[in-house]
């Protein structure tokens, strides 16, 4: 490696800075630059046909300002603006932007492709950066300056007899963060001098990251500093398109937006030149687990990541914030057990501030679903085996009857080496307490109640079943003060081991007026070993029976 190749990021004098001790507390006007920086930056750029399909999506998520394309670069660009407007497919209250570099004939092509639009953004660019005025223009910072006055002339000039009602000035001095600042803010007079903004004209100045140089804290001393220098700052709308070559895009929008800035451009899923650019989503995300309303609609992701994904032919990451298919899933142990808790609590409380561990926001919330969020493998523990059982299947397995049913399972992952489903679990779980009458097997039960006063103090219960011990039929009849003491009592004949019962739970397994109980019984032998057994029946005391015959099998199948 050859580190001294590379030199560091000068920082920026602003000693008063004051970006630190703002906080974000409302969502910045979002423009999305997908069918734009996210289209010219695929190995197959989108066809007209795949344009529209984002352009829809975009649309309902609720972006008013959308660049659309780069009018000028080619027919399909071209045509596809030409679409938007002559099908009408734009809503009163949305915009379209289209780029252009700042070169005559390529402006001129650009307003041909808006004529009859109601509503634009021209966006003019050109690389302001010491590096390309070095390397590409081979200009001085004079001529760098007259090639942007040019272009805002020719689109001021154009805008006058133009049939569009409203177009706005966009102006990017690009590779903003590799300019000289005070240059930046040379140029971006000029631009303001020449085009004349008001209040109710108000220019956009975008200053992008279009190479991501610097920290991120770096990039929002550098907004702060233009926010402050620039004049007829009420007139301008400043905006921020940042790119993550650093990997810190998103960092760098929201320390950008508390540095001042009004707008935010960037794309769904960071797709862009490179390493990308701007995440739109999960800022809005981000500022959504805050509490802030985003102002878009992300309640459905997995349509947003079906449609981008057939759009861009890219694949969302799996560990995409917010979006990846592994996001809501945890397979480790105490993550499971957390998670677990956590929803346990939320569900009882009253006011339902969001607070589960590991889950920064309700994963329902953006349409996933709570089933995959545990999954288990050799890495997972009984917290995420009895959540499993209890969300998909509806058994509340008592507490401590975790650790047993966390074994079993654990038995196969290491076996196996696999990650379990969901229906892998059930089955462990089916086959264990369910598939038990081997040893001991129920054929029939009746039982009678009398009850010798109001109080209840007098009950007492007869049993007669018939069962099967060891492949022999045998009636048995017992009295207690309840069908589980009756049967206990009755089944003292047979040659079983003898136990305590330790723990009983029931509850109602599906609901309704038809549902079936579910009874759980913890056993203890003589040993102290406590095993559990569980039963199911439309009849309370079949399923408590059930489970107690479970439990017993269990013990002495060895
Ligand atoms: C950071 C960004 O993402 S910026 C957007 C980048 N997007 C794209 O480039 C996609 C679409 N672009 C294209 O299809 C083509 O580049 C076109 C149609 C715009 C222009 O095509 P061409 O004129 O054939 O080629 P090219 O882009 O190479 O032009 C380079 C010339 O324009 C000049 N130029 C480049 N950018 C600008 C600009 N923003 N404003 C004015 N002149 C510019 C260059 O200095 C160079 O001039 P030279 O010929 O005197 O050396
Ligand atoms: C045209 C500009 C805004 C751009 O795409 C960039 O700088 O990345």
């Amino acid at each position: 490696m050859h580190v001294n190749k590379y030199k560091r990021f000068e920082p920026v004098k602003l000693d008063d800075r004051q970006w630190p001790s703002k906080t974000l507390d409302k969502a910045p006007i979002w423009c999305s630059v997908d069918l734009r920086d996210g289209n010219q930056s695929l190995p197959v750029p989108m066809s007209v046909e795949k344009k529209t399909k984002m352009f829809n999506l975009l649309k309902d998520m609720g972006f008013k300002e959308i660049e659309v394309g780069f009018p000028s670069a080619s027919q399909a660009e071209f045509d596809f603006t030409r679409k938007l407007i002559d099908e009408k497919m734009l809503d009163e209250d949305m915009t379209i932007q289209v780029l252009t570099q700042a070169r005559d004939e390529l402006i001129e092509k650009t307003f041909e492709a808006i004529e009859g639009c109601k509503r634009a953004i021209v966006h003019v660019y050109n690389s302001t950066s010491t590096l390309q005025r070095k390397v590409v223009f081979q200009k001085d910072k004079q001529a760098i300056i007259d090639i942007a006055v040019q272009g805002v002339k020719k689109v001021k000039a154009l805008a006058e007899t133009s049939n569009v009602e409203d177009i706005m000035l966009e102006y990017s001095p690009e590779s903003f963060t590799g300019t000289e600042l005070d240059f930046a803010l040379e140029i971006c007079e000029a631009v303001i001098k020449e085009w004349e903004p008001t209040e109710d004209n108000k220019i956009i100045l975008n200053l992008p990251a279009t190479v991501e140089m610097s920290m991120p804290n770096i990039y929002a001393d550098q907004i702060e500093w233009f926010c402050r220098n620039i004049s007829c700052r009420e007139h301008v709308i400043i905006s921020l398109h940042t790119h993550n070559d650093r990997g810190t895009g998103v960092a760098a929008t929201e320390l950008g937006i508390l540095a001042g800035a009004d707008r935010v451009e960037g794309t769904l899923f960071g797709n862009g030149e490179r390493t990308g650019n701007l995440d739109i989503l999960t800022v809005a995300m981000n500022m959504y687990s805050q509490g802030i309303d985003p102002e878009l609609h992300m309640d459905d992701m997995n349509n947003i990541i079906n449609i981008y994904e057939a759009c861009t032919l890219l694949k969302v990451h799996e560990r995409h914030p917010y979006a990846g298919e592994l996001v809501y899933t945890a397979f480790s142990g105490s993550h499971q057990d957390a998670i677990k808790k956590g929803f346990d609590a939320y569900n009882h409380e009253q006011n339902k501030t969001w607070e589960v561990p590991y889950l920064p926001i309700d994963p329902a919330d953006i349409g996933r679903e709570y089933e995959a969020i545990i999954r288990i493998n050799s890495q997972s523990g009984k917290g995420g085996v009895a959540y499993i059982l209890q969300a998909d299947y509806g058994y509340r397995l008592p507490k401590k009857m975790h650790p047993e049913i966390g074994k079993l399972v654990q038995n196969v992952t290491d076996q196996t080496g696999k990650e379990l489903s969901s229906q892998d679990i059930y089955d462990i779980f089916f086959n264990a307490y369910f598939e038990q009458e081997k040893i001991l097997a129920l054929k029939s039960f009746e039982s009678t109640l009398e009850d010798h006063d109001t109080t209840h103090k007098g009950i007492k219960v007869t049993v007669s079943a018939e069962v099967v011990f060891r492949g022999k039929s045998r009636k048995i009849q017992g009295t207690g003060n309840g069908p589980i003491a009756a049967f206990v009592n009755g089944i003292r004949e047979l040659d079983i081991e003898p136990f305590k019962l330790a723990e009983y739970e029931e509850h109602s397994l599906n609901g309704g007026a038809d549902a079936e109980a579910v009874a759980y019984i913890g056993l203890t032998n003589e040993d102290g070993v406590t095993k559990y057994g569980v039963g199911k029946d439309c009849n309370i005391n079949l399923a408590s029976i059930r489970a107690l015959i479970s439990a017993i099998n269990r013990h002495m199948i060895r």
